[in-house]
């Protein structure tokens, strides 16, 4: 399993905030008028449509919709001024 995709992501996430580079979705994301509000509001439609998916009992849908959520919530995170890093590390504690 690749796990270091999850922070290839969030690193690619942090170059694009520097760079701002034209057509980013990152950076249209995060930079919308509404704030962290646009990023929140993916995260909503994002859950939906994972909960869609994994009702209906979807194998593509499900795994295609929870890469959604989880890039989605790393913008909110990276919105909200929260280290991707913290939240891993939390998990870590959890372990038992
Ligand atoms: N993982 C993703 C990723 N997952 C989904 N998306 C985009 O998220 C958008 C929203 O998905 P939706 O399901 O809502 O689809 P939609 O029909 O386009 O809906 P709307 O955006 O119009 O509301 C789509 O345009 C997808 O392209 C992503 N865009 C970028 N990344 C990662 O972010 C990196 C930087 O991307 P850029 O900022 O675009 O360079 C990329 O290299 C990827 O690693």
């Amino acid at each position: 399993m690749d796990t270091d995709v999850i922070a290839e992501v969030w690193d690619t996430i942090n170059q694009r905030m520097e760079d701002r580079p034209e057509g980013s979705y990152v950076v249209s994301v995060l930079t919308h008028r509404k704030g962290m509000d646009k990023a929140l509001e993916k995260v909503g439609e994002e859950t939906t449509e994972f909960i869609l998916a994994a009702k209906n009992g979807s194998s593509e849908r499900t795994v295609e919709e929870a890469a959604d959520l989880l890039f989605h919530i790393m913008l909110a995170l990276r919105a909200s001024g929260e280290d991707l890093g913290e939240v891993l590390e939390e998990l870590s504690r959890r372990r038992h």
